[in-house]
């Protein structure tokens, strides 16, 4: 059998021609062997069991034909957390985290009030803010039963106290919001970027809105109002092109201090403002 520093090099060359080959192949070969990065730097010479080598070759066949590292290993961090992630939902990515900075900036009108996050997937964002601020009380929804069932997971192994439930947008929620966020989908079904990368591999209904991508970004800002408390907060990430349009609903709906925040690549990705009602 190979040792870890042959195995790493192998699986380096397989994937040659990747986005991240080296990472890809280091991270593939600590979740095959079960060892941290320290030891594989540090035994590089320790040899893998069979199992282990044969687990490890099949990762990088199914890398090779594109399937999302985070799917193989099952799981993905997003803000120091590790989540699980499963196919059913978008693997989080770490643009998103730039909207649980934003939302954990803002001031909200009670300290201890209560947060909703539409379209939640695995979770990350509800159970982000939650470790952040254990005084909320955030909710999660999404429509996928499975995107629950694993975001309820999520919360159970970090011991966050966030409730998870089923809801197609706002249909089965109730009460109001000090702070809504949501990170809905917002891609054109003919974007080309839709047939590169991971987003191949995950679900359309996690992605794909229809009118350029705005149908769900224009529902959410027109039945917001209807749920947040005065001057409660909504939140929204979107395509880097759209925050002048999203920028006109949330105008358009009556919310004030409307503004637009830019992800470390200096891209407009996160929109928002604040619900007075009377101003409309
Ligand atoms: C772009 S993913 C975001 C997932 C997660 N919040 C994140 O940032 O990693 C959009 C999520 O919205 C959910 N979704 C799409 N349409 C929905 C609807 N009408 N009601 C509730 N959830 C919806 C999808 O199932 C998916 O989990």
């Amino acid at each position: 059998m190979p040792s870890l520093a042959e195995a790493l090099h192998w699986g380096t060359q397989q994937l040659q021609g990747g986005e991240s080959p080296a990472v890809d192949a280091r991270l593939l070969l600590q979740e095959a062997a079960q060892v941290a990065a320290s030891r594989l730097f540090a035994f590089p010479e320790q040899t893998l069991t069979e199992a282990d080598w044969l687990r490890y070759q099949h990762w990088i066949s199914r890398r090779r034909q594109g399937e999302p590292v985070a799917y193989l290993l099952g799981w993905r961090e997003f803000w120091s957390l590790p989540l699980e992630v499963a196919p059913c939902t978008l693997i989080p990515r770490p643009d998103t985290e730039r909207l649980v900075e934003v939302a954990l900036s803002l001031t909200l009108p009670e300290p201890h009030g209560a947060v909703l996050d539409l379209g939640t997937g695995t979770g990350a964002i509800a159970l982000a803010l939650a470790s952040e601020r254990p005084a909320w009380q955030v909710q999660g929804v999404d429509w996928q039963e499975s995107a629950v069932a694993l975001a309820q997971r999520n919360a159970e192994r970090l011991n966050l106290p966030v409730r998870f439930y089923r809801s197609h947008w706002f249909d089965q929620v109730q009460g109001q919001f000090a702070l809504i966020v949501s990170n809905p989908p917002y891609i054109d079904a003919d974007d080309p970027h839709l047939q590169q990368g991971d987003v191949r591999f995950e679900p359309s209904t996690a992605l794909v809105a229809a009118e350029q991508g705005l149908a769900d970004l224009r529902a959410l800002v027109e039945q917001a109002p209807g749920y947040l408390q005065q001057q409660g907060w909504l939140l929204l990430e979107h395509g880097w092109q759209q925050a002048g349009a999203v920028r006109a609903l949330l105008q358009q709906a009556g919310f004030v201090q409307v503004q637009s925040w830019c992800d470390l690549a200096g891209h407009e990705r996160v929109s928002g403002g604040c619900w007075h009602a009377g101003t409309y």
